[in-house]
């Protein structure tokens, strides 16, 4: 093993060599080295190559592991399995002709064991559990931004309706397809990692009936990056749909919607037109695409005309801006006529919108009915600011709202179109979510961003779940169940886990607020950097700088010096993501601020709902349900709740959620993964690990180039940048878990269900006499099976009856 990845080389022996030191003949040189015994590792032998699961590999480390995946996609063969419940899959970075109808139908109505590794066979396995366990089973997509989550996981939901079939046709290939044309419009953007980011965490439910058939589904949409509509960054955009509206709308629609007279010359804060033909056009087509899916979705022309109303009011805002007027130190808008269009639109008054986003007078807002708030709770972190930034800090609030809202009202027009009354009695879940954010890995080296911490701790969190239920549980079954295992483990295993970065995370405070200095700190004082930031933005005299230095006071012990760093740059710190393998710079610029609930965003909503466009506002006023909560579903983020049946948890930490009455992103951000996390535990989990085969897979158009080289299997070395798959195996933790499978027993029944399904084999038909014994019982059948010993284990009370391999 070495820096740029490994090699294969023949060890010689030699008595001279110092201890520790192995001489060695490199194959593909002919050179011969005296090198490091730890930079060596059993190879297989050549008939392992492409095994389909990592597990059968004789020789399991993590340079076999390497091999194993990278001769694999030299063949095209991108999947491959990592034990009972994990796949990992390797972006291809260009179409592969193993997607189809008739692919599906091999996979259909197959068993775990039967099916090579492809995406169609882990969902085929979840559908293949959920018939025989009656149980909801789940599906969970992992890895860096632009290794292929979202490819894989339409694939998975697109696999799941075909086999499956759906009831009364609500759930479609076509519906899919429009479903998905409209979301990623909405909530996907181009980044430095990926053209078509996905920046919200979805939770697609697939609702089963009785016979296995899908009724009905919905989605949930969590923690979208609302930040994004008003972000602007070089070479990333907002999300998609503003600037295809803006190309793409025409005639009278686009009279309507006054965009007519749009010109680049407007200064519009957020939004400039596309000015290059070829995108103008590309975004034109894409435009036409998003109307036909939402007419195939039963999104009415009138729905569809409000959604876009909202649209253009967020860009005529986007161009009103905010000045102070000299005379009387108040704001206004920059541009009234920009002002006037978006109010127009919205169906309120530009007197109306500013009280709303300047306050009368002092500056108070908050709703157009509710007694008036003052626009900020007087916090110190404004006295530093800049009172223009005020000014369109308001803007961008009532922007954020309204994008906020818009996008809730999409997603339930969404879960319309696939809802149903049908009973049904199982789901399986499958999870999307923003992939991990190293901007830095794409050349961008200002440092990652407060929404790239927020996508990056989710991963963590996601990373933890796997740990558990990986590492963690089988562990701790076999314990309960007396089984002696002779695990040969990595030494480094049970110190390198996700744990301890998320504790320096999301660590609850013990005590009250209290500031501690570095002597008196105890550790019962420490907590989470959410935690801290969240106290910190709320504390008199704080700033960005303020809370770093409160950071490394909780942080700088030897303990925490391989999690944390300090970075030279102002306000920058590196947090070692992912058991160390993912180093990630953040520059911390503005976090107090982003790190709460901009106040004007909550307005957004009364603006719609009193709009007085009645079809506007009947649509929010839908959307809402009579009688809503006090919070909108933009803001907590569980839109679709209603749909996902059994995810009852959502609703109830939501419900206690102190996080929302703070009006802190931080503290709602833990919450909301802490109920994704409990709801996921509840179901049978599997595990899709996606994997960049290079770092810019998804960022330009590398893959069409390279497809070629890669068919003979060779050329695989300019494809394959192998410390970076090293990095993304470490920090799934691959190996560790392979190993645990290899060595463990992962199939496991309880007692009693193996012996009334296998006691026929055994020659035992007398099911209705009562055993008294059931352990017995079932030990009795193995031994007339005559089973290999060490291929079983017989756990200790009736719970569980363990295998090696799967037994049906
Ligand atoms: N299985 C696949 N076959 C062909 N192309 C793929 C596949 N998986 C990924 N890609 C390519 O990689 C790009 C990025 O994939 P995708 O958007 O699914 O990544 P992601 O992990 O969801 O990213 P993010 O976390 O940023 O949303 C896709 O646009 C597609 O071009």
């Amino acid at each position: 093993m070495h820096r740029g990845g490994f090699t294969l080389a023949t060890k010689i022996s030699d008595d001279t060599l110092e201890s520790g030191k192995v001489k060695i003949y490199v194959d593909q040189t002919g050179e011969t080295l005296t090198v490091d015994e730890d930079d060596i590792e059993k190879a297989n032998p050549a008939q392992f190559d492409r095994v389909e699961d990592l597990t059968h590999l004789r020789q399991l480390n993590e340079s076999s592991i390497l091999h194993t995946l990278r001769q694999r996609f030299a063949f095209n063969l991108i999947h491959t399995y990592a034990g009972n419940s994990t796949l990992i899959v390797i972006n291809p970075m260009a179409p592969l002709a193993i997607y189809s109808e008739k692919v599906v139908s091999l996979f259909k109505g197959c068993k775990s064991e039967d099916m090579p590794p492809h995406i169609y066979s882990i969902a085929q396995s979840a559908y293949h559990g959920m018939l025989s366990s009656r149980r909801d089973q789940s599906l969970l997509f992992l890895g860096r931004s632009g290794s292929g989550k979202t490819t894989n996981f339409r694939h998975a939901v697109q696999y799941l309706v075909t086999a499956a079939g759906s009831l009364s046709k609500v759930v479609t290939v076509e519906k899919l397809a429009a479903l998905w044309t409209v979301l990623e419009n909405f909530g996907n953007c181009r980044t430095v990692l990926n053209s078509n980011a996905t920046r919200f965490t979805q939770i697609f439910s697939l609702d089963l009936d009785q016979s296995g058939v899908v009724a009905s589904a919905s989605i949930q949409i969590l923690l979208l990056e609302k930040n994004r509509i008003v972000k602007k960054l070089d070479n990333e955009s907002t999300f998609h749909i503003i600037q295809r509206l803006l190309c793409g709308v025409e005639g009278r629609l686009r009279k309507e919607l006054l965009l007519d007279n749009i010109s680049g010359n407007e200064n519009n804060h957020f939004y400039i037109p596309l000015q290059k033909h070829e995108d103008r056009q590309r975004a034109q087509t894409e435009f036409i695409k998003v109307c036909s899916s939402m007419n195939i979705l039963g999104i009415t022309e009138t729905e569809q005309k409000s959604i876009f109303t909202v649209l253009a009011a967020i860009y005529h805002l986007g161009s009103a801006g905010a000045v102070k007027t000299p005379s009387n130190n108040k704001y206004q808008f920059a541009n009234p006529q920009a002002a006037q269009r978006a109010c127009t639109l919205l169906g309120t008054t530009v007197e109306e919108l500013s009280r709303i986003l300047f306050g009368s007078g002092s500056g108070g807002m908050v709703t157009p009915n509710a007694p008036r708030a003052p626009f900020r709770t007087p916090s110190p972190i404004d006295k530093g600011l800049d009172r223009e930034a005020v000014g369109m800090e308001a803007i961008e609030g009532i922007i954020i709202g309204l994008y906020s809202e818009l996008f809730s009202c999409v997603v339930h027009l969404l879960n319309r179109s696939l809802a149903a009354s049908t009973h049904t009695v199982t789901s399986i879940l499958l999870v999307d979510t923003p992939g991990f954010q190293n901007p830095a890995t794409c050349g961008r080296q200002a440092g990652a961003s407060f929404d790239d911490l927020c996508h990056n701790y989710l991963q963590e969190r996601l990373q933890l779940l796997f740990h558990h239920t990986n590492l963690v549980a089988p562990r701790d079954r076999y314990i309960q169940e007396n089984i002696d295992i002779d695990f040969d483990t990595n030494e480094n295993e049970s110190h390198v886990n996700p744990t301890p970065l998320v504790n320096l995370m999301d660590r609850a405070a013990q005590n009250t607020v209290v500031r501690t200095s570095y002597t008196d700190l105890h550790e019962a004082d420490r907590r989470g950097l959410l935690w801290l930031l969240d106290e910190e933005a709320i504390y008199p005299g704080s700033n960005d700088e303020s809370f770093i230095e409160r950071l490394f006071t909780h942080y700088s012990d030897r303990d925490h010096q391989l999690l944390l760093r300090k970075a030279p740059g102002s306000n920058q710190f590196m947090l070692h993501h992912l058991q160390g393998t993912n180093p990630v710079l953040y520059t911390a610029k503005g976090w107090l601020k982003c790190s709460r609930e901009n106040p004007v965003a909550r307005a957004a909503i009364n603006v719609l709902l009193e709009s007085c466009k009645e079809e506007l506002s009947k649509l929010f006023v839908n959307v809402r349900g009579i009688g809503g909560s006090n919070f909108s579903g933009s803001m907590l983020g569980i839109d679709g709740t209603q749909s996902l049946k059994r995810a009852s948890s959502m609703r109830r930490t939501f419900g206690s959620n102190v996080a929302m009455k703070r009006k802190s992103i931080c503290l709602q951000t833990k919450f909301t993964i802490d109920g994704l996390i409990e709801t996921l535990r509840r179901t049978k989990l599997r595990f899709v690990h996606c994997m960049l085969p290079c770092h810019d897979a998804s960022c330009n158009d590398v893959g069409s180039n390279l497809l070629g080289v890669k068919n003979d299997g060779q050329g695989i070395n300019d494809l394959i940048n192998v410390p970076l798959l090293r990095s993304q195996i470490r920090g799934a933790q691959i190996q560790d878990s392979v190993r645990l499978n290899k060595q463990g027993f992962p199939n496991y029944m309880p007692l009693g269900e193996f012996r009334r399904k296998f006691r026929l084999l055994s020659g035992d038909n007398k099911l209705s006499v009562p055993i008294l014994d059931e352990r017995k019982a079932v030990e009795d059948m193995l031994q007339t099976l005559d089973l290999e010993l060490t291929s079983y284990r017989v756990g200790l009370s009736l719970v569980s009856f363990f295998l090696r391999y799967v037994f049906s």
